[in-house]
C-alpha cells in the first residue's frame, strides 16, 4: 500500500464513506476471513461468468502489487470463486487484498494467508472454468459501480469505493473528518453528551410541551 492508501486504510471504510457524502458503499454483506484486516487500493476487475473462474485465472496475469483483487459474477452466488490455489498466486503477485462477491473455499487456510480476504460466503460448490468472462471491466457490487483502478477500503465492516479522480480531495475530507471526531471523542469521554450538545434533548423537549 501507499502513503495515500495507509492512510486511508487507517481511516477506515465509515469514515471514508462519511468523508465522501455517503457515496461509494458495496452496501452487501462482505465478511472478512480474520477480522481486525485492513486494505486500500486500486481495483483490479475479474467479472466472471456465471458460475465460472475461467477469468480469475486469467486476471493474475494483470495483477499487480497493491492492487484490491474483486471477483464477481453477474448474479453473485455461493459458488466458489476462489481456493487457496488462486489465493496463493494472487499473494505472490503482491495484492493488498481480495475481494470475492460469490464464495471461497479451502477457507480455514485462507484465513491465515498475508493478503486479506473478504467475502459474501464460505462454500466448497466448485466452479466451471468454461467461460471467458471480462477482466479490467467495469463492475456494480452493492449498488456501486467501480471501474478498473477505483480506489476500495475494506475493513471488518465491509467495503467502499472511491472513484480514482476523487481521491486526492477525499484525503483532505477524511483528516477533516477525523480531527472532527477526536474532538468529540475527547468531549464524550469527559461525560458530555451528544444528546445536549447537539441540542436534541432542547428539540424533544419542545416537542413534548
Ligand atoms: O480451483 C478452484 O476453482 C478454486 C480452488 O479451490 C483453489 O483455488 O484452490
Ligand atoms: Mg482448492
Amino acid at each position: 500500500m501507499n502513503a495515500v492508501h495507509e492512510e486511508l486504510a487507517a481511516a477506515g471504510v465509515a469514515t471514508v464513506y462519511e468523508a465522501y457524502g455517503r457515496r461509494g458503499l458495496l452496501d452487501v454483506d462482505l465478511q472478512p476471513l480474520a477480522a481486525g484486516r485492513r486494505a486500500a487500493g486500486p481495483a483490479r476487475i475479474a467479472l466472471c461468468g456465471q458460475g465460472d473462474n475461467r477469468a480469475v485465472h486469467e486476471v493474475m496475469a494483470h495483477l499487480r502489487p497493491g492492487e484490491i483483487l474483486v471477483l464477481t459474477m453477474p448474479e453473485p452466488a455461493p459458488v466458489a470463486l476462489l481456493g487457496d490455489l488462486l489465493a496463493t498466486q494472487a499473494q505472490a503477485r503482491g495484492a493488498a487484498g481480495i475481494l470475492v462477491n460469490a464464495a471461497v473455499r479451502d477457507s480455514a487456510g485462507l484465513a491465515a494467508f498475508d493478503v486479506p480476504i473478504w467475502t459474501r460466503w464460505r462454500r466448497a460448490t466448485g466452479a466451471t472454468k468454461d467461460t471467458r468472462g471480462g477482466v479490467d471491466v467495469p463492475v456494480t457490487i452493492g449498488g456501486t459501480r467501480i471501474a478498473p483502478g477505483d480506489l476500495l477500503v475494506l475493513d471488518d465492516d465491509g467495503a467502499t469505493a472511491v472513484s480514482e479522480s476523487d481521491v486526492d480531495d477525499l484525503r483532505d475530507a477524511v483528516r477533516q473528518r477525523l480531527a472532527k471526531e477526536e474532538g468529540l471523542r475527547a468531549r464524550w469521554a469527559a461525560g458530555e453528551l451528544s444528546y445536549d450538545a447537539y441540542g436534541l434533548r432542547a428539540e424533544d423537549e419542545r416537542g413534548r410541551s
